[in-house]
């Protein structure tokens, strides 16, 4: 341990394998710069995880959650954490509804016989939400990039681009979606998710922004029910149903997204900051 550091508790959670490092800094108040993410998100070097979080007191909420992306990049969303802070917060207060506080805004999360389920807040469907670089119908962009063309846009609080695709699991997603997430359409990146739908049931794979593929990213689940509700692919409900498993969407009449799934502590540590 070198001097000034000292030891600090951490939980290792994950949401259907989308893993986490988990700080409280709610009574040790502290910050983490991004190369120290970056340090502790390495799975070679480090702990390891997709994204780490950081939990804060919060005036308006029963928590406030900071959420970094491995790359160190601070965002507003992430569908997963947010399930595994809420298990955490609903048994400490031992209350049946929880709300969390985002820098994207306010979710709220409860108990389900599926796990965990939360309110993912509204999804925002213009293009200058997304943000998008020029004006643009949101449904089916004027956008291609090798096998992948017209994607429908989404903001869960995070920008989504989400291309449909005859079969999902074919698409080579390691190839093209750091090509997706950098084009310049995106002024604040995005996170590329290929999507095929069967039924009532959505097949997603994802390459998310700051973390690259992923077991499972469950604002990119709430955004690909929406763009297949808006394109009339499925009805407001659907079972998506990524590498790490399943999670159920709902878009409610109130324009908010509705997940519900499993969220899992891996195990408890300590590290040296
Ligand atoms: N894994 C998350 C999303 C995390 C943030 C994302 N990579 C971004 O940069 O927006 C989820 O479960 O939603």
């Amino acid at each position: 341990m070198e001097k000034g550091q000292h030891m600090r508790p951490f939980l290792k959670m994950h949401g259907l394998g989308n893993d986490f490092i988990i700080f409280d800094a709610r009574e040790d108040d502290f910050a983490l710069a991004d190369d120290e993410v970056r340090a502790l998100s390495n799975r070679r070097r480090g702990i390891g995880c997709d994204q780490l979080i950081i939990l804060r007191t919060s005036g308006k909420a029963d928590i406030f959650m900071e959420i970094r992306n491995a790359d160190g990049g601070r965002v507003g969303a992430c569908g997963n954490a947010t399930r595994c802070v809420g298990q955490l917060v609903l048994d400490e207060t031992g209350k049946d509804k929880i709300s969390i506080e985002t820098d994207a805004g306010l979710l709220s999360a409860e108990r389900a016989d599926a796990g965990i389920s939360v309110n993912m807040g509204p999804a925002r469907l213009l293009w200058n939400e997304i943000p998008l670089a020029r004006e643009t119908d949101t449904m089916k962009v004027d956008f291609a990039m090798g096998p992948l063309f017209s994607p429908t846009c989404v903001n869960m609080g995070n920008p989504h681009a989400v291309f449909f695709v005859e079969d999902a699991d074919a698409v080579d997603l390691a190839y093209w979606g750091p090509q997706v997430e950098k084009n310049a359409l995106f002024p604040e990146r995005v996170n590329a998710s290929v999507g095929t739908v069967k039924g009532d049931t959505i097949r997603l794979r994802v390459w998310e922004r700051g973390a690259g593929i992923t077991d499972a990213c469950g604002t990119a689940a709430c955004a690909s029910l929406v763009a297949a509700s808006r394109l009339g692919l499925v009805d407001r409900k659907a079972t998506v149903m990524l590498d790490g498993g399943p999670l159920e969407i709902e878009w409610l009449q109130d324009g908010t997204v509705q997940m519900t799934g499993a969220a899992t502590l891996a195990f408890k540590g300590e590290v040296a900051l």
